[in-house]
C-alpha cells in the first residue's frame, strides 16, 4: 500500500489504466467526436450486414425451413419433443429455443428442453466424463426415437455439439442445425435431416441471424401444428392433455394484445 508521498507504480494509477483502456475519452473534443463517428459507422454497417444475412437465408433456406417445420410439427404431433443445446451464446440461444416453443407468445405449448439450463448435470458430466459428452450423455438418457435435436454453433465445430447429434441420429430422433461459416464439421459429417448455414464469418451477425431462423422455425411449425385441427375443432394431434392456457388470451407481456397499463 503506498502513503501519500509515494507514487503508486504505473500499473496501478487508475487514471492511466482507464486512459490506455478507453483513449478517446482523453483524447478531448476532437478525439470523441472521432470515436463516436466511428461506432455510429460500425453500427450502420452491421444493422446492414444483418437485414442483407437475413434476406439471403429467406431466399435460400425458405423451402427447407418449411420442410423442416412440417417434420418438427409431425413429431410433436406424434408426442416427440424437443432438445436444444449448444456453447457460449449458443448456449443461451438454445434456451431460447426450448422457451419460444415451450413459452410460445400465440399457440399451444410444446415439450421442450434446453440440455445447456442444468447446471449441476452440465458440470458433473463435465468433470466426470468430459466436456465433449455433455449433451450426449444428456440425449443418450432423455431422448427417444421421435423427439427433434436442434443443436447451434457457429462454427460447426464444436465436438460436443457434434456428438449430441450423433447421439439423437443413432436414437432416431430429427436432427436440426444451425452453423456459420462453411458449416464446419457439421457440414462435412453430413449427418444431420437440416442444416441452415448462415454465411457469414462473424460470430455475432452468425448468432443474430440464427435468432430469426429459430423463431421462424417455430412459427411454421405453430401454423403446421394449427393447420392439422380435426375438421370440427378440438385440440391439435400432439396438443397437451387438459385445459391449457388459452391461445387466444391476452398475455399480460404481449403490449399489442394484453391490456394497456
Ligand atoms: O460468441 C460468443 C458469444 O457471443 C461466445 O460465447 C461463443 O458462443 C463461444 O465462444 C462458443 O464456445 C463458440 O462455440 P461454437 O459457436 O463455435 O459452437
Amino acid at each position: 500500500m503506498s502513503t501519500p508521498d509515494e507514487t503508486p507504480p504505473e500499473d496501478v494509477r487508475p487514471s492511466e489504466g482507464l486512459e490506455g483502456l478507453y483513449p478517446f475519452l482523453y483524447a478531448g473534443r476532437a478525439g470523441l467526436d472521432t470515436a463516436l463517428e466511428e461506432a455510429m459507422r460500425s453500427t450502420v454497417q452491421k444493422a446492414a450486414e444483418i437485414v442483407r444475412l437475413r434476406r439471403q437465408m429467406a431466399e435460400e433456406s425458405a423451402a427447407e425451413l418449411a420442410a423442416c417445420a412440417e417434420e418438427m410439427a409431425d413429431r410433436f404431433a406424434a408426442g416427440g419433443r424437443l432438445f436444444s443445446f449448444g456453447n457460449g451464446g449458443s448456449s443461451t440461444d438454445a434456451q431460447e429455443v426450448a422457451t419460444v416453443f415451450l413459452d410460445p407468445p400465440r399457440g399451444r405449448a410444446l415439450p421442450a428442453l434446453s440440455l445447456t439450463t442444468d447446471v449441476a448435470v452440465v458440470t458433473a458430466l463435465s468433470n466426470d466424463v468430459g466436456f465433449e459428452v455433455v449433451f450426449a450423455r444428456q440425449l443418450a438418457a432423455l431422448g427417444r426415437s421421435g423427439d427433434i435435436a436442434v443443436g447451434l454453433s457457429t462454427s460447426g465445430g464444436s465436438a460436443n455439439v457434434i456428438r449430441a447429434f450423433e447421439e439423437a441420429a443413432r436414437r432416431g430422433m430429427l436432427t436440426v442445425g444451425l452453423a456459420g461459416g462453411g458449416g464446419g464439421r457439421l457440414a462435412e459429417l453430413g449427418l444431420l435431416d437440416h442444416l441452415f448455414i448462415v454465411p457469414s464469418s462473424s460470430v455475432h451477425r452468425i448468432q443474430e441471424a440464427q435468432t430469426t431462423l429459430y423463431h421462424v422455425l417455430w412459427e411454421l411449425t405453430r401454423h403446421a401444428l394449427e393447420a392439422r385441427v380435426p375438421a370440427g375443432g378440438g385440440q391439435p394431434p400432439g396438443a397437451p392433455e387438459g385445459p391449457g392456457p388459452d391461445p387466444a388470451a391476452p398475455r399480460a407481456r404481449d403490449p399489442g394484445r394484453g391490456p394497456r397499463s
